[in-house]
């Protein structure tokens, strides 16, 4: 697990502050995501952890150049993503995909599960229609749902389906990174513990890796190698995961740490319990 699938070199993005409110000076900025250096290595799960508002979901969405830095560089395969033309960043982000925490907003509510399984192939013009929907389908099967599902929308799944759906979609395009974005975090305990099953099994078959981003540190616990703690913008501790709960170097992390239940209805995924 020594290669490098991302780097990313001193990323800063700094969000202008509204000039029109007492409490900040003109042209003062906030730095959600401060000088931040890391490389995500092929075949892992990185975690990143850290209280709201530090910047996880900011850093998330600079790799995915949903947001562009104010400095910085997201190197993937060999490339700037900030240096790219369109056509170009299209094409990388087909290898970048990302599942967001609220499954019930990310689906058209109006799209029958087959059309929403396709679009990503629709866009970039995979295969004919009739491979585009068997694809669909495998990937629906895949992911635990039924054929039948496919005729469906999006209202008639429950939370813990509808995350399914989102995954599927996320790997209609067979990416290499995917980036979770608290994709667990509004699913009831046990129905996250199957997503998070799933998301394991899909990593082997598809040689996928994870960036994952929670608040939830039992979850990142069980289910990364790897764990970065942010601390208002900063990245400030990296380690194994084992590292980062058995022996945490920063004050912030020990703090973190005794904020959660040390009763985790999950278990690592080393089995390496304290
Ligand atoms: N588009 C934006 N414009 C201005 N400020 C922003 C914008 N997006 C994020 N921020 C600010 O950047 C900081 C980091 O936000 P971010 O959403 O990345 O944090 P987070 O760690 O993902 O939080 P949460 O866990 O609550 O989602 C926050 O102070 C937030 O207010």
């Amino acid at each position: 697990m020594d290669e490098k699938l991302l780097q990313i070199h001193d990323l800063t993005k700094a969000f202008k502050l509204p000039s029109n409110n007492l409490f900040f000076k003109k042209n003062s900025y906030n730095k959600a995501v401060n000088h931040v250096s890391l490389d995500v290595f092929k075949g892992e799960s990185l975690g990143i952890v850290g209280e709201s508002g530090c910047g996880k979901s900011t850093l998330a969405r600079l790799i995915t150049q949903l947001i562009r830095p104010t400095s910085g560089e997201v190197i993937y395969s060999g490339q700037d993503l900030a240096s790219l033309n369109k056509k170009q960043l299209r094409m990388a982000r087909k290898d970048i995909q990302m599942v967001f925490q609220n499954p019930y907003a990310t689906l058209d509510p109006k799209n029958q599960i087959l059309n929403l399984l396709m679009e990503p192939l629709d866009i970039h013009h995979v295969g004919t229609r009739r491979e585009r929907e068997q694809k669909a389908l495998e990937m629906l099967v895949r992911v635990g749902l039924k054929p039948e599902h496919a005729e469906r929308y999006p209202h008639e799944f429950s939370g813990g389906q509808r995350q399914r759906i989102n995954i599927a979609r996320a790997l209609m395009l067979k990416p290499k990174l995917i980036i979770c974005d608290e994709a667990v975090s509004a699913l009831d305990v046990s129905v996250q513990a199957q997503v998070l099953n799933l998301l394991n099994e899909l990593q082997e078959e598809f040689d996928l890796t994870y960036i994952f981003i929670s608040h939830d540190l039992n979850v990142v616990r069980y289910f990364c190698d790897r764990i970065a703690v942010m601390y208002f913008g900063n990245l400030i501790e990296l380690a194994s995961a084992n590292e980062i709960y058995n022996h945490p170097k920063k004050d912030y992390t020990k703090k973190l740490l005794k904020a959660i239940p040390r009763e985790s209805p999950y278990e690592t995924k080393t089995g390496i319990l304290d």
